[in-house]
Parts: C-alpha cells; sequence; structure tokens
C-alpha cells in the first residue's frame, strides 16, 4: 500500500504516517512479554505454567482419580498388545511414526495410552495431548468414543474443538483434546512452541491435506523450540520412510490391523448377481440410476445391516436420495435416509450415529468424509462409486476446477474397511476390478493441486521473517517455485504483502480471518465502511452455497435467485437478501413460515445453519483483527458497522475494492466460430483472457448489463472455457475510488470525457479518492483511531454513497472501448 499511495503527491501525508508507525515499531518486546500473551492450547485461556507445588499436588490428584475409576477397554484391538512397544518408542524418541493398519486401534487407544502412562506414572499435570483429526465429523465422534470408554469420572479429561464448535477438557494437565488441522494451526499463532503441550498426535498423516503439511513443517520447528514437546505420526498406508525421513530418521511402529472379513464385488460381479447382462460402460461420473439400482438390491437381498454410499460431491448425495425416495420401494418408511456432508453442522453430522427403528435400514449417503477415522457401527455394506472431487489448479488461467476424478488405491482400502469394522461386511466396488490397476496407489497431495494464497498467508504469519519459496521449499512435497512466487505476486496484487513480502497493515487483519484472502479483505473493508453484515453474508455463502442445487431443480433455483436479484444484477446481493429473509423469518415466524421460505427459496436449511456458523465465527475474526469493538456488533443491524448495510451500490463498490484484480470487462460485438460479426452479442474479459458466465449466475444471458464492469470471486474451467460462477455490476466510479486500477492515459482521458468531467470535478475526485485511502490506512494502523474519526470517515462514506447513487452507472454507454486493467 505504501508504494502505491507514493505514486501520488497528495499521499506525503500518509507517507509522514507510515514513518511514524516504523518508528514506533522499533520499540522492541522482552521475551516475558512474549510469553505472558501466549493462549493454553488445552482451554484457549492464558497460558500460566504451573508452579512446581501445584504440578506435584495435581499429578498426585490425577493418579489417584484414575487409579480409583480404573476404565477398561470396551473391546479388545490389535493395538492393545503393542500398548508397551508404542509407550517405549515415544519415550525413547520425540518423534515417532505408528504405521497401525486400518482399525487397528490406533485413533481411539494411542492417545488415551499415552496419557495412562503420564498419569499412572506420575506425571499426569504436565501430560496434555493434542490429537488432530483431518475433519469435524471424525474429532467430535472419536473424542465421544474415547470419553466414553473412558468412563463417567474420566470424560471431563478428554474434549473437542473444531471450526465452530469447542468442548475442551475442564481443565489443563492430565487432558486430551482432539481437535481438527486447522484449529492446530490457528493456536500456533498464539502459541508458536505449543508451551504446556506434552504430545501431538497427528492422525491420518497419509490423507496430506494441505494444512497437514504446513503442520508438519510447523511442527519441525516447535520441537526445537519446546524441549517437553513429543510428535506421534499416525497413517494407516502412505509412504512411512519418507515421513521418518522428514523428522531425522525418526522410529516406525508398525501395529498389525484387524477387520472382519468383507466380501467384495466389482461391477461386473454386482451387474450378474443383479440379473444385468449388459455391456460394461462406466463413466467417472456417477451412474445414479445404477447406484440407487444396487442399494435397492442391497436392501430386498442383502443382510441386515446399514448401508453406506460413497458419492463424489452433494449433488450427488441429492440426486440419489431424490431417486430412492422417488421409488415405490422406498415409500414404506422402512429405510432411513441420512445425507452426510462436510456442509452440514456438527449435530446434523452426528444423525449418522444413530441407530435405525427396528426393522428399519440406515442408508448412508456420504462424501469422502466417511472415509477414515470414524465408526458407524451398524454398517454392514459398503457402496463404492470410486471417485471423489478434487480441486485442481491452473496457475495460466488462475482458475481452480473441482473435478470428479477417480480415487487411489488406499482410498479403495479405506473404504471397503468401513464395511469390517464392528461385524463381516460387503463392499460393492461401482468400477471394474481392472480399473484397479488404472488407480494411482495414494492420493496426490493436495499442495501440488491448490492456489498457494491461502497457505503463504499462513506461511507469513508463522514465520514473518522466511520468504515464502524458502518457507515452502521445507514442506514434505513441496510446491513449484513458480506457483509460490505467483502466489506472492497475487498477495501484493491485493495489497495483503508488500514488496518485501512482509505482510501488510491491511495483511494483518486479512491473516486474522478464517477465509480466502480476498475474502478476507472484503470483510475488513466491509467494517471500514460500515457494512458489515451483508458482507459476512457474502463470505460465508461463497464458502458454503445456501440454495439447494441438484441437476433436478437448477431451473428452479436460477427462477428464485432472479426474483432475489431484481434489477440489482448481483449474485451477492441474491445471497445478502436470502440470508437476511432467512435470519427475520428465523426471528419473527413460525416453524410453518420457516418451512415456507426454505421451500420457496429453495434454500438448505443445513447449509443456512452453517452459514450462520460461519457469520459467527468471521465476526469473531473481526474482533479479534480490533475491526469492531464487540463481535456481536456484527450482526446487530442499529450498530454504526452496519450504518449502511442497505446501500446496494456501496456493497458492490466494496466487493469490489475487496475482490480486485478480479474484474471482467464487458463489450459488445462477437466473432462468432462461424467468422460473423455479431455487434449486439456481449462478451466478457478478465485481465487472463475471454470467459463466459456460468448458467448459476443471475447475470446470464443478459444482454443489458447497466455496468461496463463486473466483479468475480470463483471461476471454474470446463471444456477448455473458463466460467465465472459468481458475478455483480460495479459502479465505474468504484473503480476509480476503491481500486487501484492503472487508469492508462487514454483510460483516464475516456472516463473524463464520458463522465463529463470539468478538470475541476476530475481533481476533486481524486483527492476524494485519496481521503478514502488515507481513512483506510489511518484505520488499519490504528483502529482504536476509528472511533475518534468516526464522524469525519462517516462524511467520507456518506459523500462516497451519494456520488455511487446518483450518478450513472454506465457513461460509456454511446463511447468507444475503453482499456481499464
Ligand atoms: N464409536 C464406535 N463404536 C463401536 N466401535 C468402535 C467405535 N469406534 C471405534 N470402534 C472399534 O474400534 C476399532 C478401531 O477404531 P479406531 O478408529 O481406533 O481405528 P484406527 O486404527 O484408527 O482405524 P482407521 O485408520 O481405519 O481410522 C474399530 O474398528 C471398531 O471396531
Amino acid at each position: 500500500m505504501r508504494e502505491y499511495l507514493a505514486q501520488y503527491p497528495v499521499a506525503t501525508e500518509v507517507q509522514k504516517l507510515w514513518e511514524e508507525e516504523e518508528a514506533r515499531g522499533q520499540q522492541t518486546v522482552t521475551q516475558e512479554e512474549e510469553e505472558e500473551d501466549l493462549t493454553d492450547a488445552i482451554t484457549g485461556r492464558l497460558y500460566r505454567p504451573l508452579s512446581e507445588h501445584d504440578t506435584r499436588r495435581l499429578s498426585t490428584h490425577l493418579q489417584e482419580k484414575w487409579e480409583t475409576a480404573n476404565p477398561g477397554l470396551s473391546v479388545e484391538l490389535p493395538v492393545d498388545g503393542h500398548r508397551q512397544r508404542v509407550i517405549s518408542a515415544v519415550q525413547s524418541s520425540r518423534v515417532v511414526v505408528i504405521a497401525g493398519e486400518t482399525g487397528c486401534g490406533k485413533t481411539t487407544r494411542i492417545p488415551r495410552f499415552l496419557l495412562e502412562e503420564c498419569v499412572r506414572g506420575g506425571e499426569g499435570a504436565e501430560c496434555n495431548i493434542l490429537v488432530t483429526q483431518p475433519r469435524r465429523i471424525s474429532a467430535v465422534s472419536v473424542a465421544h468414543r474415547v470419553a466414553l470408554e473412558m468412563g463417567p469420572a474420566l470424560k471431563n479429561c478428554v474434549g473437542y474443538q473444531v471450526r465452530l464448535e469447542s468442548r475442551p477438557p475442564e481443565q489443563s494437565g492430565g487432558a486430551l483434546l482432539f481437535l481438527t488441522v486447522g484449529v492446530l494451526l490457528r493456536k500456533l499463532q498464539s502459541n508458536p512452541s505449543l508451551k504446556g503441550i506434552s504430545h501431538v498426535v497427528v492422525d491420518e498423516v497419509h490423507e496430506r491435506d494441505i494444512n497437514t503439511d504446513l503442520l508438519l513443517a510447523l511442527l519441525r520447528s516447535s520441537l526445537k523450540e519446546n524441549p517437553d514437546l513429543r510428535v506421534v505420526l499416525m497413517s494407516a498406508t502412505g509412504d512411512k520412510q519418507r515421513l521418518s525421513h522428514y523428522f531425522g530418521g525418526c522410529p516406525i511402529v508398525k501395529v498389525p490391523g484387524f477387520m472382519h472379513p468383507v466380501r467384495d464385488r466389482y461391477l461386473e460381479d454386482v451387474l450378474r448377481e443383479m440379473g444385468l447382462c449388459f455391456l460394461l460402460s462406466y463413466d467417472v461420473a456417477p451412474d445414479i440410476d445404477l447406484i440407487a439400482d444396487v442399494i435397492e438390491h442391497i436392501d430386498r437381498h442383502g443382510e441386515p445391516g446399514a448401508v453406506l454410499c460413497f458419492l463424489p460431491g452433494w449433488q450427488d448425495i441429492r440426486a440419489v436420495q431424490e431417486k430412492l425416495e422417488g421409488r415405490r420401494h422406498f415409500s414404506s418408511g422402512s429405510q432411513m435416509i441420512v445425507p452426510l456432508h462436510s456442509s452440514l453442522s456438527v449435530a446434523d453430522q452426528q444423525a449418522v450415529f444413530q441407530r435405525p427403528q427396528v426393522g428399519q435400514r440406515k442408508i448412508v449417503l456420504t462424501t469422502n468424509i466417511a472415509e477414515t477415522s470414524i465408526t458407524i457401527d451398524d454398517i454392514v455394506h459398503v457402496v463404492d462409486a470410486g471417485t471423489h472431487k478434487e480441486q485442481n489448479y491452473d496457475p495460466r488461467t488462475k482458475v481452480s476446477c473441482l473435478d470428479t476424478v477417480w480415487i487411489s488405491h488406499s482410498n479403495v482400502t479405506q473404504r471397503k474397511g468401513r464395511a469390517g469394522r464392528c461385524q463381516p461386511g460387503h463392499s460393492y466396488h461401482l468400477f471394474p476390478r481392472k480399473q484397479l490397476e488404472s488407480m494411482t496407489p495414494f492420493p496426490i497431495p493436495e499442495i501440488l493441486r491448490t492456489p498457494l494464497e491461502s497457505l503463504v498467508v499462513q506461511a507469513k504469519i508463522h514465520s514473518p521473517n522466511c520468504k515464502a519459496v524458502d518457507f515452502l521449499s521445507q514442506v514434505l512435497d513441496s510446491p513449484e517455485q513458480k506457483a509460490v512466487r505467483d502466489a506472492v505476486q497475487n498477495l501484493q496484487d491485493i495489497g495483503v504483502l508488500d514488496k518485501t513480502e512482509t505482510l501488510t497493515p491491511l495483511g494483518e487483519r486479512v491473516a486474522c480471518m478464517s477465509c480466502d484472502p480476498r475474502l478476507g479483505k472484503v470483510l475488513v473493508l466491509s467494517a471500514m465502511f460500515r457494512c458489515v453484515l451483508p458482507m459476512l453474508s457474502v463470505a460465508a455463502c461463497l464458502t458454503r452455497d445456501p440454495f439447494y442445487n441438484s441437476l433436478q431443480n437448477r431451473a428452479l433455483v436460477n427462477k428464485v435467485k432472479d426474483a432475489l436479484s431484481s434489477s440489482s444484477f448481483s449474485d451477492y446481493l441474491v445471497f445478502i437478501r436470502a440470508v437476511s429473509g432467512w435470519r427475520r423469518v428465523q426471528q419473527d415466524g413460525d416453524r410453518e413460515d420457516r418451512d415456507e421460505y426454505l421451500e420457496k427459496h429453495t434454500l438448505s436449511k443445513f447449509s443456512l445453519r452453517f452459514i450462520n456458523g460461519l457469520i459467527s465465527q468471521f465476526s469473531e475474526n473481526l474482533h479479534e483483527a480490533e475491526l469492531v469493538s464487540r463481535a456481536n456488533e456484527c450482526q446487530r443491524h442499529t450498530s454504526l458497522y452496519n450504518e449502511h448495510s442497505n446501500q446496494d451500490e456501496l456493497l458492490k463498490a466494496v466487493l469490489l475494492a475487496g475482490l480486485y484484480p478480479n474484474l471482467i470487462q464487458v463489450k459488445k460485438g462477437v466473432v462468432t466460430k462461424g467468422g460473423r460479426f455479431r455487434p449486439n452479442r456481449t462478451c466478457f474479459r478478465t485481465l487472463s483472457g475471454p470467459v463466459l458466465l456460468h448458467r448459476a449466475s443471475v447475470n446470464r444471458g443478459k444482454e443489458d448489463l447497466p455496468s461496463r464492469w463486473l466483479t468475480f470471486f470463483s471461476a471454474i474451467q470446463s471444456n477448455g472455457n473458463v466460467f465465472i460462477r459468481d458475478s455483480s455490476t460495479v459502479h465505474p466510479l468504484a473503480l476509480l475510488l476503491l481500486t487501484d486500477c492503472d487508469l492508462s492515459e487514454t483510460g483516464r482521458t475516456v472516463l473524463f470525457q464520458a463522465l463529463c468531467l470539468s478538470v475541476g470535478t476530475w481533481e476533486l475526485l481524486w483527492e476524494l479518492r485519496t481521503s478514502i485511502q488515507t481513512m483506510l490506512y489511518r484505520n488499519l494502523n490504528n483502529p482504536t483511531n476509528a472511533i475518534a474519526n468516526s464522524s469525519q470517515d462517516g462524511k467520507l462514506i456518506s459523500l462516497l454513497v451519494e456520488l455511487l447513487n446518483n450518478t450513472d452507472l454506465n457513461p460509456f454507454a454511446h463511447n468507444s472501448d475503453s482499456e481499464v486493467d
């Protein structure tokens, strides 16, 4: 931002502020002061080490408590016989890899063994164990299972913490906390060396999600800084030698697994069994009819017991559910169909563990979130479509696509394993046996196939003095240097990093937001421009779609969106209106009103609940970033932070300011494939090239867009085209006043003429732009001053609102094209 402001002579005042700020930053912080601010990773409260006396007292108390309770083990598991080997390895080496085959009991038993050993050995007060899980559902369900096995007297030593929900152990000392990797990464921000933690157990390392890879890199430094810390890496499959090598050749302890026998059937066997003998044709897109047929076949002829069906995504889950519910066989109520997806709230996800009524068969339709760690104890049949969704990023177009792809061999084994956990089972693989040969042994690490901006921001928080390329060269599978440099460049373009790769004041606030950096920037700006609540809704809806989108009701959803959009030409206003309507009916309506609202607007109750949770979480983030005085102020309509929340043009302008340079230029005139020129057809271009609007966007097919510019957040690639999923028209003045778009001489002249500006007006607008930048700069650097300057800032924002509302949105309508990039 500094370089950016330095381009303008009027910005010298801002330069001065920078220098003063830098001078203040020279003051050093003592180590004691730093330690005082550490957070206890178990309880989330301030970290206070116990005195020697208190440590002894607590250890004795815990020892007595465990001795009295003397918890047993509900069932015998293979790992029980290896208990001493595991404990000795962890005692003699600070890092250990446990290669535990599926079902051996590593998740539910090993953390407990480690805790029990310390407590019974009189060292319970110093034993605090964090166990990471790749997903919310496993963190919660495994914590419940372990607490249950430990019995009523000790269950409060176990807790969980996942996004939007936390039930930590009642105290630090003798505690076991199951948490998602993302939550631990956040804890590492406020306690980088994990002071007070004795063990970190990283479960399911083989999944190789981006957060786990980052965590492993950070744990290597925590181990150096905290001599009391031990790390246990648990993996069912994957390359253990590499993992061990990454941690200096640490020991590997192998534990054999146990699975009840599971009978495999591949597509050819399944078809034969069902009496279908047509030619085998199969595809990566799931065959919804076939899947429904197989489930019906199992329900009619299979052994009693629940069915777990793996599908790639939410749309497929909905499609299979609708197909089943539409069949006569499933109309008697003798089946309990339960969808399971990451977008469901923790409470809704727990429904999969419920037992059906006597005589009913449970059918769980899930994505790969049920593939590892969790045990649904009544599953007997697994139906596996053999595919999952995988994000792939094209750095050339800067577009990610969520493709349906074949799973790897290790995924097939994990899925099948869900059937044999508590009793013998059956696995119906809906692909031919020969497909196994072309499957990769393990999934490709996520870090090698996703955009890296969020990861770079995380790297900067944890290791501010290290260049991103150097930091990311230390992860297990380093992404290409060019991909990292591009991500750094993108973050510099949006003002999150400066030229030296340091987080700017804006970047530091964006880093507090638990979402994509661009959405984070939108949220930060929304606090400055006093329109927080609608932007919270947009950020949440861009993280989780509130609409019940399925192939069947696409047209209906589009109709609803058009009605909500009215004449706004904005997918974001559609989100805002859908969520605010839902909140209103939640508050004022009865159950019937709520159901009617959901049905009329084809909205998903589950997704809206999750969105509400995200809104609360982002509100907390804004408070942590010191941008709002209290988190709940964000959701109060009458608060200062929502003073302009009903100003649609301002909302669009703030979105543009946050998402820029995600800008689309709308042009008239298209040359068709046949070479004919169609002067009235609209075409769209971003900085990276031509794009099309996705059919999900309300702006698709609109020939009369009132502005020449649109902003957007997500794009997807399909069949060689780039489709923009969501978009909004923006006011040209917003482009001038709120972005650092390069108005080249021609662009400037055209804007100048088109707006019919006098030289004086142009200068005033330029001054307004500088004043807005100064306000942002001041408030980002010293948020407490924002209160002091409140009325001055208020006038400035009101002026901006007035200009946006009362000037022509399309001054270029009759002018030749101008380039703005
Ligand atoms: N909630 C539960 N209800 C019933 N049995 C359970 C439950 N949780 C675990 N078990 C039993 O304990 C066994 C081991 O579970 P655990 O999750 O500890 O295994 P794991 O080695 O981590 O396996 P994986 O790598 O497949 O996740 C299960 O196969 C099952 O028999």
